[in-house]
């Protein structure tokens, strides 16, 4: 089992940043929140910090988990662990990514996420709408 660390990352517009893999890599074409690999010895916020500084030039503060799902894609068995996190700053400069879009969560069904995703966009969604 790969354990993956991804960020749902919000802005002060109270928007998320979601990320397009790009050709060439595994779930190309589909939409995830970015984060990667977690290293041996590493905490699920020291991976987040250094993915992001690596796949997109930005420093983020993860300060909070949401969840943990695991989802087995055949020839691999992944546990997405997800956190949420605070943009802090830089631009964003795509290495593993070909597109990237700050959006509302109930926006977030509008795009074709990677299957280990969808109960963190489900749960995003439903808690954007009013009581
Ligand atoms: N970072 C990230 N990876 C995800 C998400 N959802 C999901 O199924 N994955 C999968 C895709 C990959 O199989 C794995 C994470 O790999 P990675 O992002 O570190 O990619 P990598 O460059 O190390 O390796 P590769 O996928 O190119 O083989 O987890 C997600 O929201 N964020």
């Amino acid at each position: 089992m790969i354990k993956v660390a991804a960020a749902i990352i919000h802005n002060e517009e109270g928007q998320i940043l979601i990320a397009r893999r790009r050709q060439g890599k595994s779930q190309a074409g589909l939409w995830e929140f970015p984060g990667g690999k977690i290293e041996q010895d590493e905490s699920i916020a020291e991976c987040l910090q250094r993915e992001l500084q690596e796949e997109m030039g930005i420093t983020i503060l993860p300060y909070e988990s949401f969840g943990m799902n695991e989802h087995n894609y055949g020839e691999i068995k992944i546990q997405l662990i997800a956190w949420k996190a605070r943009y802090q700053g830089g631009v964003i400069d795509l290495v593993d990514h070909d597109e990237h879009r700050w959006v509302l969560p109930a926006e977030l069904d509008q795009f074709m996420f990677a299957p280990a995703d969808l109960p963190f966009v489900e749960r995003l969604v439903m808690e954007s709408k009013p009581d």
